[in-house]
């Protein structure tokens, strides 16, 4: 390959970006000797708003698209992307950042929830394409391979992390639909020829509106449609706030309204006006007046009564607070500041919450303060049962035992927008009555579901060559690690059923001989797998997109403490890489905790995990000897790393990030002073590491010196830069001592 070998560095949000304040500058230490190049592009929320205006701003406050840069560049071979999550934005969150940026002088325009013309039509447009979950999909130019790597399990059994206990009588369960829900209503096709497919909603007055006139499809493809009735939700949801009130259990409620920007925050929306119902109705007309939208959750009804009357805003407080005496308890957020899980609705992301609960012994907070069981809802039934299945399996034997459990490493179907997480320019909230149709170029119909008003209706897409090179990477893993693969497929959905045809027919292109391959149902491959993890045995999850979501965090929450010490790898359909860092999110918590007491909590092992695989694949695709010696060093570091045990601590005062990062930069150092196969690099090192060494205790007493007082760094979502790197990078021995090898 012509090109230099260079690592693309993304700079994110919240916790990981504070975090990158102070690795990157060890990384550069690093990688520069060695003539490697570390470049970063600005992908958090922030960087993407701003890139989106730029005739509102001035010269110096314009930035490019890197997003869209970074999207092109995956599908070429020379791709190494390091990406870091970031957040995926709600609307409230959304309107915070635009807030922010506005108040340190960008003139950007406010986002017009109900836009009156067009050039506000247009302003909304450019916003929703920062909204929700709208990087990951762009970046995932290829399947999942999640895990934890062998070194992590040893840690994890030397150091485990404790796991609520479970009692046989717990109340905590999983509340879903059973009728009217995108399951039960999923039809499926795939597709003969490429061309294009249509949608409309036929009016049951015989109008036709076209929801959208051309979807492009593919050979071989996988499209399917389903329909959420919001009478039914409606109807489920009454009586799951009924039952949790005659059980006396938390009602709670888990979604994913960022990846599922569209669907979710309407279902969202639908729970919220349930919940609170009489006051909504009492005060519609002063609500409607203040633009009150449910979908953004009950603290947009308190932020939104804010320019009510005071008396009329007290009204509505104190009827909230009457309700309240009325409904089940609803589980919180943060009791201590009384944010409700009806709050916003990104603050209860199903694929992190869910095994919280589980590792919390079924239990969520309440309003006391206290935890208490709890009942899940989670509306749909596609993916709901898994958690009943482990929520039975540990009231039946317990929680589970980190020191002797197996693991369970997912391969997920994801490329290319792969099914729901693909879906939400093709979801529609339903406007009237009617039918929708979707008709291929020849006005044939390939899928017709009767909705009513307020209906989501939706249609996923997933790819032929995404499909092959799942079952091709699941083969790969099976045979790699000599595990068992179970594909999580269910015969009784519309979809899954095209899949495992094609599963069973692509699994003969490769020599399976000797591999226990299997295809399940969710249900099914969770109770076996939780049987064989009970055992000590390792199961692959072969899964779809939503799936891997869901047990990528999951199982490493209970077989770890965390997803953030997996190993995220995205091997891109076109030969690059892209090296995600964990499987987790950014870690809104922990950038609160920074910001009150100057402690970051922040676990970068996934960052390490992922530096370490983006090297080595550089070594590989440039046939690059010295990516290759640094990524065996960086392997043995993170060995040593996690054998001393030097992730952060959560007690201020304590190590946290900042000195993670020390110890990983020492233990890099020295195991780059040790090898044999480069001698400048070598020696180079051998002086960072006596430096490191000798100093490590006056470094510590730097790092944790600084904690215990509150942090400005002028910004949540767009802090000051220079602010920032010098709160992160607080030792003066480090960064001269990382001078060495730099300058
Ligand atoms: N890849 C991506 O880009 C992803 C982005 N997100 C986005 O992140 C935001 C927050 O999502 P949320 O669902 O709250 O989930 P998070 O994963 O951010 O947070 C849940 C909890 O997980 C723990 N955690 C996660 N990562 C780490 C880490 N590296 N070190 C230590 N602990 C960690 C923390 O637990 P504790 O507080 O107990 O220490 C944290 O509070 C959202 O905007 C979401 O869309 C979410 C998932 C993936
Ligand atoms: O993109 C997002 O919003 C979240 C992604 C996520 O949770 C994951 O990939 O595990
Ligand atoms: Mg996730």
């Amino acid at each position: 390959m012509s090109k230099s070998p260079k690592i693309i560095y993304t700079l994110t949000d919240e916790a990981p970006a504070l975090a990158t304040h102070s690795l990157l500058p060890i990384i550069d230490a690093f990688t520069d000797p060695a003539g490697i190049d570390v470049e970063t592009r600005d992908i958090s929320l922030a960087g993407r708003i701003i890139s989106l205006f730029p005739e509102y701003l001035t010269d110096e406050q314009r930035i490019a698209d890197d997003l869209a840069e970074l999207g092109e560049l995956t599908k070429t071979p020379e791709a190494n992307i390091i990406k870091l999550p970031n957040i995926s934005a709600s609307v409230p969150q959304l309107k915070a950042a635009i807030k922010e940026l506005q108040s340190q002088g960008y003139k950007l325009p406010d986002y017009p929830e109900e836009p009156g013309n067009d050039t506000e039509r247009d302003i909304k447009a450019r916003y929703d394409r920062v909204k929700g979950s709208a990087v990951n999909p762009v970046l995932r130019e290829g399947n999942s391979d999640r895990r934890a790597p062998q070194s992590v399990k040893n840690f994890a059994r030397k150091y485990p992390h404790r796991l609520g206990e479970w009692s046989a009588d717990s109340r905590s369960h999983v509340a879903h639909m059973s009728d009217g829900d995108f399951y039960g209503s999923e039809t499926s096709a795939v597709m003969e020829s490429a061309g294009s497919v249509k949608i409309a909603l036929h009016g049951a007055d015989g109008s036709v509106k076209v929801l959208k006139e051309a979807v492009p499809v593919l050979a071989g493809e996988v499209i399917d449609a389903a329909v959420m009735s919001r009478q039914a939700l409606r109807r489920f949801v009454a009586e799951a706030i009924e039952d949790a009130k005659s059980q006396d259990v938390l009602f709670s409620l888990h979604l994913k309204a960022t990846m599922m920007k569209v669907s979710d925050p309407i279902m969202f929306g639908i729970v919220v006006s349930e919940f609170y119902k009489e006051v909504l109705a009492k005060y519609a007309d002063d609500l409607k007046q203040v633009g009150f939208d449910p979908n953004n959750g009950i603290g947009d009804l308190y932020a939104t009564i804010q320019s009510l009357a005071e008396d009329k805003r007290q009204a509505i407080e104190s009827d909230i607070q009457a309700l309240y005496a009325e409904r089940p308890s609803l589980a919180m957020v943060n009791s201590h500041k009384g944010i409700t899980n009806l709050h916003v609705p990104s603050d209860v992301i199903i694929d992190a919450s869910m095994p919280a609960m589980i590792r919390d012994s079924g239990k969520m907070w309440g309003a006391d303060d206290a935890l208490h069981d709890t009942k899940a809802v989670i509306p749909d039934r596609c993916y709901a049962g898994i958690y009943q299945v482990v929520i039975e399996d540990c009231k039946k034997n317990g929680a589970f035992d980190p020191t002797t459990m197996g693991s369970v490493p997912n391969v997920g179907l994801m490329a290319q927008k792969a099914e729901e997480y693909g879906s939400h320019d093709k979801t529609f909230h339903i406007p009237a009555a009617g039918t929708v149709r979707v008709t291929d170029a020849q006005d044939n119909v390939v899928f017709e579901h009767r909705v009513e008003e307020g209906d989501i209706w939706r249609m996923c897409q997933t790819k032929d060559a995404p499909i092959q090179d799942w079952v091709k990477l699941a083969v790969a893993r099976a045979r790699d690690s000599q595990t068992p693969a179970v594909f999580w497929l269910d015969a009784n959905r519309g979809h899954d059923a095209q899949l495992i045809e094609k599963v069973e027919r692509y699994l003969k292109d490769h020599d399976t001989d000797g591999l226990d391959i299997r295809i399940m149902t969710p249900e099914d491959a969770m109770r076996f797998s939780l049987e064989r993890i009970r055992a000590g045995k390792d199961t692959i999850s072969v899964t779809g997109n939503v799936l891997r979501d869901y047990l990528t965090d999951l199982f490493p929450i209970m077989e770890l403490g965390t997803s953030a010490k997996m190993l995220s790898i995205v091997p891109l359909m076109n030969g690059g890489g892209l090296f995600e860092t964990g499987a987790g999110g950014s870690a809104p918590k922990h950038v609160q905790q920074f910001l009150e007491e100057n402690h970051l909590r922040w676990d970068s092992l996934g960052e390490f995990l992922a530096l370490a695989a983006s090297l080595e694949h550089l070594g590989k695709t440039f046939d690059n000897a010295r990516a290759r010696v640094l990524a065996k060093a960086l392997d043995q570091a993170n060995g040593e790393f996690l054998d001393s045990n030097k992730s952060p601590s959560r007690k201020v005062g304590e190590i946290d990030n900042r000195g993670s990062h020390f110890y990983l930069a020492l233990y890099w150092a020295k195991a780059v002073a040790a090898q044999n196969d480069d001698a400048e690099l070598k020696a180079q090192f051998a002086e960072l590491a006596r430096k490191l060494e000798e100093n490590e205790d006056a470094i510590l007493a730097e790092l944790n010196g600084v904690q215990g007082q509150p942090v400005d760094i002028r910004g949540y979502y767009h802090p000051d830069y220079a602010l920032t790197s010098q709160a992160m990078r607080p030792s003066k021995t480090l960064n001269d001592a990382l001078g060495v090898v730099k300058d």
